[in-house]
Formats: C-alpha cells, sequence, structure tokens
C-alpha cells in the first residue's frame, strides 16, 4: 500500500465570480519533503494554500489532507498548521503571550505547551516579552511560524515565510522547516523566489495563471535542457564580442558593465566559444550565468521572453 500522502490535490479548480484562480490543478505533497509552490502574482498560490488549510473549498476537485477527504470549509483534519496572507497576531501581546493566548483558544495549557522552546526554534526568544505590534514583517512571520509549531503540524501550509526575513530570520526559518521535514512533516511553502525554493525544497510546482506549468523534483525542473544568459569577462572584450557574433546558436544580448558581454547559448554553442577564445589566446576571467538554470526555467515556464527581460534586469541588479 502506499504511504499516505500530507497533501493531494485533484483537478482543483476555484473562481472568484469571473476570475478562474485555479484551473484544473493537480498537487502532491509527500510527508517528509518540503514542496515549493511558486508563480507570478496572481498565479493562484495563496488560493491553493488557503485550499490544502481548507478555509474555502474548491467548485471542483477533491483535495484529500493527511489521507482525509476534506468536503467542507474549516473541516481539516488534526495535524495541520500554517497561515495564508501573514500570520493572525494580536499586536497589543508580547510574543510569548501571543503563543498563550493561541494554545488556549485550542484548549491547551499555555505553561506545558513549549511556548519558549517554539520561540527559540524561531529565533525570537529574545524578544519573547516584546509587543507584537513593534515587530517587523519578518519578525510576524517568524512568531507566526512559532504558533504553527505549538500544533504539532504534520502538513504546514505556509504563504511566503521567507517574506522580509534578514539573513539570520532566514537562517533560523530554513532550518526549522528541514528539522521538520527530516521529522516526516510534509510542509508546502509558497515563494516568488526561486533560490529560496532552491535551498528548501526536494520538490516544486510552479503555477501559471491557476494553471500547472510544472510539477516535480527540482532537479528534473534544473536539467531541462534550455537557453540560458552567461555573462563573460575576457582579456579582449572587442575581439570577444566579434568571436561570439561568429558562433552559430550564440546570441549577443548586450555589453555588459566593465566590458563584460552578455550572450544567450545552450551549452553546446557556449562551449564552442569558449574553446575559440581560449585558442586564440584570449583569456577567459569569469564566466557565469545571469540567472540559475532554476531561476531561468522558471523564468521560461511563466513568462517566456518576459522572462529573459527580468533575466536581463536581474543582471543589472546583481551587479
Ligand atoms: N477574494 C478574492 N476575490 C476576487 N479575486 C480574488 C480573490 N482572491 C484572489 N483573487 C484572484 O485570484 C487570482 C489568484 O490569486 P492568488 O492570491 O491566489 O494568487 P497568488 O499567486 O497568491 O498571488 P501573489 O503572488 O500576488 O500573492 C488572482 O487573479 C486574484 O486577483
Amino acid at each position: 500500500m502506499s504511504a499516505i500522502l500530507a497533501a493531494r490535490a485533484r483537478g482543483i479548480t476555484k473562481c472568484y465570480g469571473d476570475v478562474v484562480a485555479l484551473d484544473h490543478v493537480d498537487l502532491e505533497v509527500a510527508q517528509g519533503h518540503v514542496h515549493g509552490l511558486v508563480g507570478p502574482n496572481g498565479a493562484g498560490k495563496t488560493t491553493l494554500l488557503g485550499l490544502l488549510l481548507s478555509l474555502a473549498v474548491p467548485d471542483d476537485g477533491h483535495i484529500e489532507i493527511l489521507g482525509t477527504a476534506v468536503r467542507r470549509a474549516l473541516d481539516a483534519p488534526d495535524g495541520v498548521a500554517g497561515f495564508v496572507d501573514g500570520p493572525g497576531l494580536y499586536p497589543s501581546l508580547t510574543a510569548r503571550q501571543n503563543l498563550a493566548a493561541l494554545v488556549a483558544l485550542r484548549g491547551g495549557d499555555p505553561r506545558a505547551a513549549g511556548l519558549d522552546e517554539a520561540l527559540d526554534q524561531v529565533g525570537l526568544a529574545d524578544v519573547a516579552d516584546d509587543r507584537a505590534h513593534g515587530f517587523s514583517l519578518g519578525m510576524r512571520q517568524r512568531l507566526g511560524l512559532a504558533a504553527a509549531l505549538l500544533a504539532k503540524p504534520r502538513l504546514l501550509v505556509l504563504d511566503e515565510p521567507s517574506n522580509g526575513l534578514d539573513p539570520a530570520g532566514k537562517r533560523h526559518v530554513h532550518g526549522v522547516l528541514t528539522r521538520l521535514a527530516a521529522d516526516g512533516v510534509g510542509v508546502v511553502l509558497s515563494s516568488h523566489r526561486m533560490d529560496d525554493v532552491e535551498a528548501l525544497c526536494s520538490e516544486v510546482t510552479i503555477l501559471h495563471t491557476g494553471r500547472v506549468a510544472f510539477s516535480g523534483p527540482l532537479g528534473k525542473l534544473a536539467a531541462e535542457n534550455r537557453e540560458l544568459d552567461y555573462r563573460l569577462l575576457t582579456s579582449d572584450p572587442p575581439a570577444a564580442r566579434a568571436m561570439a557574433a561568429d558562433v552559430d546558436g550564440i546570441g549577443i544580448i548586450e555589453n555588459g558593465a566593465a566590458d563584460a558581454l552578455v550572450v544567450r547559448a545552450l551549452t553546446p554553442a557556449l562551449d564552442e566559444l569558449v574553446t575559440r577564445l581560449v585558442r586564440a589566446g584570449i583569456a577567459l576571467r569569469e564566466l557565469t550565468p545571469v540567472v540559475s538554470p532554476l531561476e531561468a526555467a522558471f523564468l521560461g515556464l511563466t513568462e517566456e521572453r518576459g522572462g529573459q527581460a527580468m533575466s536581463a534586469a536581474l543582471s543589472e541588479e546583481r551587479r
């Protein structure tokens, strides 16, 4: 018998009036995996996460959470925790009081609930007695995660948990999610950032205008053979540019800053250019993809040529 999935959605359609937010979407989140949900604004990520939390029900399709079919809103089985559109917090209460209130609301005993351990796990131990109204977005996200941890979830659903996190906050959150997955929890999270997903997730579903553009292991996405933009820095920029123009399958995108050249190519054409440069005695000082292969795959699936425009913008941003 196959193992129970943390979440399974089949043929999910969800509309808001005339807007089709999700259009026959399938999703499988295995226990012990962090599954990333990515896509441009309006792709349907929050809507899908809300359905997994059973905040609403789909217009069509079928959802199973931890092996149990969800038929009505607010009917998720025990063991599901998370938030969409930011965690709900009481601004006038401290971080610890917020967690205590939540445990009390669920009928538990706050003294025995491990509040301080949860705050420590997300890196908020030092501000446990500070009121939430002074918290930054990243601190609120972390407090929301601490609240979810108290429910001892077997499925954790998080809407952009990395939003607003500084590097230390990100390290805490990534550490928590990785440990939960190692303990067998299924985690599904949305993000706009492929680098975030790359750091955390083993599986990814890419949504685009309410449809699944890709779903599967990250490695499979990266392995897709597609043209990438590369930044080249050489000892002789004019000669390198002329040579690049002469190689079949190489497109010259722009002259980058500091005499760098940006070319678009599949790997074999790039290999040919590098070989010719070396043969001509031109030193190669730098050769880097403008965006990672995963990010390029994401952009290719969601934006086509618009993605390439974004890759050029990212290239500018990273200089
Ligand atoms: N309550 C609502 N009423 C009407 N339309 C909605 C509602 N919620 C979402 N939508 C629409 O449904 C589509 C999907 O929205 P959703 O918020 O799920 O996307 P998203 O991928 O989470 O976007 P973002 O990355 O901007 O958060 C969008 O076109 C959005 O405008």
